[in-house]
């Protein structure tokens, strides 16, 4: 997945919303700006700065900066280092911002209002919105802002993030050109300096006055996050919970998404032959009915099964469930020397290892950070999916086990385990070999309340997933499609030859050489000819083996990929092929990203060698077992 553009607007004054971790920053600033930035119930969402624009009724154009989740000015990762060098106009490319906004959850005013102290003391002319006050609302906080404002000696608004209009009070105060003639209090000198010495004390006899003043100084407990967790968070029901919810997630996929992947494939084997009535019969008719309609055809089937997937991790992340299977799953984490601060990042590397990479960046522990980067690519990503649904849909048959669950769901679910298994194979080898790897790190880690999902949030999330699915499909999946038809359909065989003409092709050229090294593990040349340009990006490999296929069968008839190959592979070698795709790194994205994010080539080049190893032995054992025993 890329990362979304930063919008840079050079000119007009600069505003930043400040706050503590998952206080609702970037819901306000969707609101603000109009943008569709990722906003879900845990801290450490955000880790870049990201800028949209605001324009006020006077048609001022204010840019609006959206920054990471911070506890103090103390950096301790390198997403809070974005936020404090930000506010301290030490940002590359960036002035100091004229107006800090702290957003604060009206909910958890105590440890919110250390850090507008903090802001304040920076010398920047500040306001206080004062968000998730429907929330406080039904806890039966209530806030006075007249009294809040005068405490603090600076303007205070109340805000809800999620409601439409809820941000109203805020733009009304955006809107006064005056607020931008605020005066800052004075700054402190070397304030960076001092974590947890004097002034944090200070700060926080200041919050309790001011607490006390708005008589709010007594702890109002969130009881039906309390009693959620009291089921979710036990040490038995808890983890039993937690594979169950999974489970279902993977039955799902299969059973729900038969009948929308039924009717995209009926479309596209309708418009290839449509298609192909209507051309003439030479290479154009070939190049697009089995390079363009086939091609695409074969991947874009199983944008429902990645759909329903989607759907699941979207709701996981706005319910808040997902930091408490972090604390359930921590103790694992421990056993294999990596902290339960890897568990998100290494979740959304589920959707895609990009931004688990990037998400990394919340991990104070450098070692910990480079081993969960290392080991990100091994947790299945959607890409793969593709692949995994082909092969079972080819050679597992579809039955139900004790009438219960679905054969090829849970063979799914085992290969997800598979790769979570290597990963943490691949943690613990790496604890024996660095000697803070062998500390335990306490897991510090914030439990947000319960959240109801928004309906509204988890459709965006949807549509964005369906727009970058599609844009792969028509861009890097089709360009690399086409060119593997063309290497793989000329030159054209000679006069007379003996086989499918695709076999004098440049491809299948290629394809037999590589053969020869893997054919230990049972994969054929038509393989071998997918795997390369699926080093590129995953899917690939679906849309190449499509054309390989489509050009290499001599019938008339349009069969499709699915049942073709399970009359000419063996299982063995489906397996073998399976157990590949399980830990070869078929995705060069990531391995740039990994390049970027560690600042060095060792990572990356690292990685490559030892998930090539990896996937050369696990398919070697795989399909030689397979012989054996089937
Ligand atoms: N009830 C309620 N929920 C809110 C409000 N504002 C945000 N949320 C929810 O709070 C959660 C966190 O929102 P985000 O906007 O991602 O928070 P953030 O401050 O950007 O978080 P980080 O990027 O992790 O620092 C999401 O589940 C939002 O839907 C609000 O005013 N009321
Ligand atoms: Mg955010």
């Amino acid at each position: 997945m890329r990362d979304e553009k930063i919008h840079f607007h050079p000119s007009g004054p600069l505003i930043a919303l400040v706050g503590n971790p998952n206080c609702g920053k970037t819901a306000l600033f969707n609101r603000l700006t109009g943008s569709f930035q990722k906003v879900a119930n845990y801290a450490g969402v955000t880790v870049e700065r990201k800028e949209g624009r605001l324009i006020t009724s006077l048609h001022i154009a204010l840019r609006i900066l959206d920054l990471p989740g911070t506890y103090s000015l103390y950096p301790r990762s390198l997403d809070e280092r974005v936020t404090c060098d930000v506010l301290a106009g030490r940002a590359q490319g960036e002035r100091r911002p004229d107006l800090a906004v702290c957003v604060v959850d009206a909910t958890n005013l105590r440890r919110s209002l250390r850090l507008v102290l903090a802001v304040q003391r920076q010398g920047l002319p500040c306001i206080v919105a004062l968000n998730m006050s429907d929330e406080a609302r039904l806890r039966g906080i209530h806030i006075d802002e007249q009294a809040l404002s005068v405490e603090l000696g600076i303007p205070v608004v109340s805000t809800v993030a999620t409601a439409v209009g809820g941000e109203s009070a805020l733009r009304k105060m955006l809107d006064d050109p005056a607020i931008l003639q605020l005066k800052a209090g004075p700054a402190a000198v070397n304030d960076t300096a001092d974590p947890g010495g004097q002034q944090t004390h200070t700060d926080h006899e200041r919050v309790q006055a001011i607490l006390r003043k708005l008589k709010l100084d007594h702890l109002v407990p969130d009881l039906k996050t309390e009693r959620l967790d009291r089921f979710l968070l036990h040490p038995v029901f808890g983890p039993v919970a937690l594979v169950v919810l999974l489970f279902m997630i993977f039955q799902a996929m299969f059973s729900w998404a038969q009948v929308p992947m039924d009717f995209i494939k009926d479309m596209s084997d309708h418009l290839a032959v449509l298609v192909a009535d209507l051309l003439p019969d030479n290479w154009m008719r070939s190049l697009i009915v089995d390079g363009v309609i086939k091609g695409a055809g074969s991947v874009v089937v199983f944008l429902p099964q990645i759909l329903i997937l989607f759907a699941f991790i979207l709701i996981l992340e706005e319910s808040g469930y997902l930091p408490r299977a972090a604390y359930l799953l921590d103790r694992l984490m421990g056993s294999v020397g990596l902290s339960g601060r890897s568990f998100i990042p290494l979740l959304s590397s589920f959707a895609c290892a990009i931004p688990g990479i990037i998400a990394t960046r919340t991990i104070p522990n450098q070692r910990d950070r480079w081993v969960t980067m290392l080991i990100a690519p091994l947790m299945t990503c959607s890409a793969r999916l593709p692949v995994y649904a082909l092969l079972i849909s080819a050679f597992i048959p579809q039955t139900k086990i004790w009438g219960l669950f679905e054969l090829q769901g849970l063979i799914i679910f085992i290969l997800y385990f598979a790769g979570i298994l290597g990963a943490m194979g691949v943690a613990w080898v790496l604890k024996r070999f660095t000697a803070s790897g062998r500390q335990i790190r306490p897991l510090m880690m914030e439990l947000p309340p319960y959240r109801l999902p928004v309906v509204r949030n988890i459709l965006i999330g949807l549509w964005q997933r369906t727009q970058l699915f599609m844009s792969r499909v028509g861009g890097v999946i089709m360009v690399l499609t086409l060119a593997l038809w063309f290497l793989a359909s000329f030159p054209s065989a000679p006069a007379g030859a003996a086989g499918s003409p695709i076999e004098y092709s440049i491809a299948g050229m290629i394809g037999h050489a590589l053969a020869v090294v893997l054919a230990p593990i049972g994969f054929n040349w038509q393989i071998a000819i997918a795997l390369v340009p699926g080093l590129a990006a995953r899917e690939v490999a679906i849309s190449s083996l499509g054309t390989v296929y489509a050009l290499s069968t001599t019938t008339e008839v349009a069969q499709s990929l699915g049942p073709l190959i399970a009359q000419q592979w063996s299982l063995p070698t489906a397996l073998s092929l399976l157990a590949w795709y399980v830990f070869a790194p078929q995705c060069l994205s990531t391995i740039a990203t990994i390049r970027r994010e560690s600042g060095s080539w060792q990572l990356p080049l690292l990685v490559l060698v030892y998930l090539f190893a990896l996937a050369y032995l696990a398919s070697f054992i795989t399909f030689r077992v397979a012989t054996a025993l089937l």
